[in-house]
């Protein structure tokens, strides 16, 4: 099986998604992770002469490759400057430059304004300064798309004239995502049959939501090596995300690549953290819901003979298969939720709680498998007043110049506690009154790992405001939610649905310790 290198440029042009700046800390991070986890051929990490931070962050990056025998996998965009661009590159520690030439007449002359003649020169020049200073040449042709299909004979042109130089890789760049699948596989398929000896990139966009599209067809032409990034960053609409690129490769071609599907989840979710930019929750292979079954009957199915399988199994890409709860979810879901809690219920209670998750379905509330516990004693007749913990009162102060302060009273298994505190903000100051408590009884303090705050979608009423709180405690993921038309009221009910949530784990933990001890 032919292979097929993997070029991720998460670092340079998924840094061109407006809004998204990476640190040094964070593009060494992530270079680390593209290259030792999930084991990609090549990054290119930035863009020559961006900034002094950009310079220092490559730096750090050549460092670590050097001394880690991958230099030659680091890449920088550099450009038709002179000396400039490479003699930045050369001072960073890089050995590759993805040089930006131009793959089309209209930005040639619009752009640069030069005539093909003398463009061909200025990349002679640069090619052969960048091999005087050790340095390696990739070759972007950058609107390559739109010069195939407008100005074609100059694309031949520049090829001409520089497949005998010494150039390792020519990159063929959809830098508008202007192509469709049939042109994608046209163009790649001719530049390999001119030029079968050469070694090809393609460089797709997103602007049509066709970049998996084009990679495929790309692939499907012959090409040799594909550009990436993480969930998709990149400039405008984004390149072609990794995932789904590594999902099709190894589902639909049969071409050999390195890299670990079962890093990819984890990859992605810290680049959504140092991006800031959300994963969609519907995005292929790593968006939240992806491996969510909401409809019952694909649930009943996956219990009689996986009659909903295929091939994209959670497991592969670091992930579990998950089954939603609401007004579709029916009772299969139900018990595949209440089996993952350990819990069984007579068919009565079953039928009831199956109701209640109905009924908040069509009110269109959202279930969680954190909920159920609720619903079922909320069923079974016990309500939040019965729970373990509660928060007899509290009062919270905010004012300007001053830390938020907080005073509350917490009933924990009929005993009252009293806690005080500030903190950072209201709610800081909240949880710092509540761990002043949990410390005093010697209790565990769960870890503070999401908070959402947002008005419910739907427009139950613009009164209300839904928060959204995740926790790490010993280990396992609690995510609770509370809603209220004040939104830190919002958060402190969640927090109280969390800390019982913890208290029954517990209570149940200590149960099983129990009874293996008889
Ligand atoms: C800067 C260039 C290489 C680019 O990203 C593109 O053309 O899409």
């Amino acid at each position: 099986m032919r292979s097929l290198e993997i070029m991720d440029t998460t670092l340079r042009d998924g840094e061109q998604t407006s809004g998204v700046s990476f640190n040094s800390e964070e593009k060494l991070g992530v270079a680390k992770l593209l290259l030792q986890s999930l084991k990609v051929d090549r990054i290119e990490v930035a863009s020559a002469r961006v900034s002094e931070g950009e310079f220092q962050a490559v730096k750090r990056i050549t460092k670590w490759a050097e001394e880690n025998d991958c230099l030659d996998k680091i890449e920088v965009l550099g450009f038709i400057d002179g000396t400039a661009s490479l003699d930045w590159i050369h001072a960073s520690g890089a050995r590759v430059v993805n040089l930006l030439s131009k793959g089309s007449l209209k930005h040639l002359q619009g752009q640069l304004k030069k005539s093909p003649g003398q463009h061909v020169q200025d990349i002679k020049d640069a090619v052969a300064y960048a091999s005087n200073l050790g340095i390696k040449v990739n070759l972007y042709l950058e609107d390559w798309s739109n010069g195939m299909i407008s100005s074609r004979d100059y694309v031949w042109y520049l090829m001409d004239e520089l497949q005998h130089e010494n150039i390792q890789r020519f990159m063929l760049p959809d830098t508008l995502g202007v192509l469709n699948q049939v042109q994608a596989f046209d163009f790649c398929y001719a530049c390999r049959e001119r030029y079968p000896k050469l070694h090809f990139d393609f460089h797709a966009h997103n602007d049509y939501d066709l970049a998996v599209a084009n990679v495929y067809s790309s692939i499907l032409a012959g090409i040799n090596g594909i550009h990436t990034t993480v969930n998709g960053l990149g400039e405008r609409a984004g390149n072609a995300p990794l995932a789904s690129v590594i999902g099709v490769i190894n589902d639909h071609l049969a071409r050999k690549i390195n890299v670990d599907e079962n890093k990819i989840n984890i990859v992605s979710r810290i680049v959504e953290t140092f991006s800031g930019i959300r994963i969609p929750r519907n995005k292929p292979l790593v968006g939240e819901n992806v491996f969510t079954q909401t409809c019952g009957v694909h649930a009943d199915g996956d219990s009689k003979d996986d009659l909903y399988f295929n091939r994209l199994m959670p497991e592969r890409f670091g992930r579990e298969r998950k089954y939603a709860l609401g007004k579709t979810s029916g009772k299969a879901n139900i018990k595949k939720n209440l089996e993952e809690l350990g819990i069984t219920l007579e068919e009565e209670t079953m039928k009831l709680v199956t109701k209640r998750v109905i009924e908040l379905g069509d009110k269109k509330e959202v279930v969680t498998i954190d909920d159920l516990p609720y619903i079922v004693s909320d069923v079974l007749n016990q309500t939040m007043d019965e729970m373990p913990i509660q928060i007899k009162h509290y009062s919270l102060s905010l004012s300007k110049g001053m830390r938020p302060f907080v005073s509350i009273n917490l009933e924990v298994n009929g005993k009252m506690y009293e806690g005080t505190s500030s903190g950072d903000g209201q709610f800081d100051a909240f949880m710092n009154a509540i761990w002043s408590i949990y410390d005093e009884l010697g209790r565990e303090r769960p870890i503070l790992i999401d908070y959402l705050v947002r008005i419910p979608p739907g427009g139950k009423s613009d009164a209300l405001v839904e928060a959204f709180i995740a926790w790490n405690y010993k280990g396992k993921e609690f995510k609770t939610r509370g809603l209220d038309p004040d939104q830190i009221e919002a958060a402190i009910k969640a927090t109280l649905r969390m800390l019982n949530l913890i208290e029954q784990h517990d209570n149940v933990l200590a149960g099983q310790l129990s009874d293996n001890n008889k």
